[in-house]
């Protein structure tokens, strides 16, 4: 479903402020597949995103999403294939538009449909059984404007948003990080219910070490731009926290005294 060959990023090059964002990543996900991304500070996770989504092209290398090379294809045309949530749950809806609005907008993203504020009966009666299914109570706040939304419902309306079309790849981007205990386990609670409904091909960044444990069916650490271990489905059911340190101790040679070193914060 996603192929990353090669991928290469460098910023500033060939100044003194030259990062190599990027070294040469190699990524596969079939589709279905459930990726958790930890890794510390500037690893190059929100990089890696970035270039799958089209936001930002590689310096070489290749994207193939759904058989179709896309490494050139700019971002927007890429939307059809792609959902996202970023960490700011400000960062995925209209404030000024309504809930029924915003999904209607989400809807149309698929290209063959056109978007129309105004929403026929059988359209609003999908978005109700869409948000029934967050159970909180959104659905009875069709005409409610999202920016009177807690940072929690907004969130888990972006999310139902992103996921609305069936996108090829989700991207989820610390997408719970900016939110108190409550609200982020209720959100992950939701991830896990969307991504399964449809058998979602996810990438999710995160800097909860017992979330990128307990999602998904692989896992992925990155530092210095490299992608320096893959976790896959069974090995992952017994994975544990001391045990992911003792793994990044082997591969770079460096004693972590804490797992927030491995995480980023
Ligand atoms: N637009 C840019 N211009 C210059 N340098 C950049 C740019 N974007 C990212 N970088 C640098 O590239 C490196 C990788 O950044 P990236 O945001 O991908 O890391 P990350 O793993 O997502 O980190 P974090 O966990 O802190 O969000 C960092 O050193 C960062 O400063």
């Amino acid at each position: 479903m996603l192929k990353l060959n090669q991928i290469n990023k460098v910023f500033n090059e060939a100044t003194p402020d030259e990062k190599v964002a990027l070294d040469q990543i190699n990524l596969e996900l079939k589709m279905g597949d459930f990726v958790t991304v930890i890794g510390s500070n500037g690893a190059g996770k929100s990089t890696m995103l970035n270039m799958i989504s089209g936001t930002l092209t590689p310096d070489f290398g290749d994207i193939i999403i759904a058989e179709k090379d896309v490494t050139k294809l700019p971002e927007y045309k890429r939307s059809q294939m792609i959902g996202r949530v970023f960490q700011d749950p400000m960062a995925g809806t209209a404030p000024t538009m309504t809930i029924e609005e915003n999904l209607a907008m989400a809807y149309s993203r698929d290209k063959k449909r056109s978007f129309r504020r105004g929403v026929d009966k059988k359209r609003r009666e999908l978005f109700r059984a869409s948000l029934e299914t967050l159970h909180l109570n959104l659905e009875n706040r069709l005409n409610a404007k999202v920016g009177m939304l807690s940072g929690g419902e907004r969130q888990a309306l972006s999310l139902l948003m992103a996921t609305f079309t069936q996108p090829s790849i989700l991207l989820l981007d610390e997408h719970t990080a900016a939110l108190d205990p409550s609200r982020a386990e209720l959100i992950t609670n939701i991830t896990k219910q969307l991504v399964e409904k449809d058998k979602l091909t996810t990438l999710m960044i995160t800097h909860n070490m017992q979330q990128a444990l307990d999602l998904g069916n692989r896992l992925i650490m990155m530092d210095k731009g490299q992608i320096i271990l893959e976790i896959e489905a069974e090995e992952k059911k017994g994975l544990t926290i001391p045990k992911l340190m003792d793994e990044f101790e082997r591969i770079r040679g460096e004693k972590l005294t804490s797992d927030k070193a491995l995480l980023g914060v």
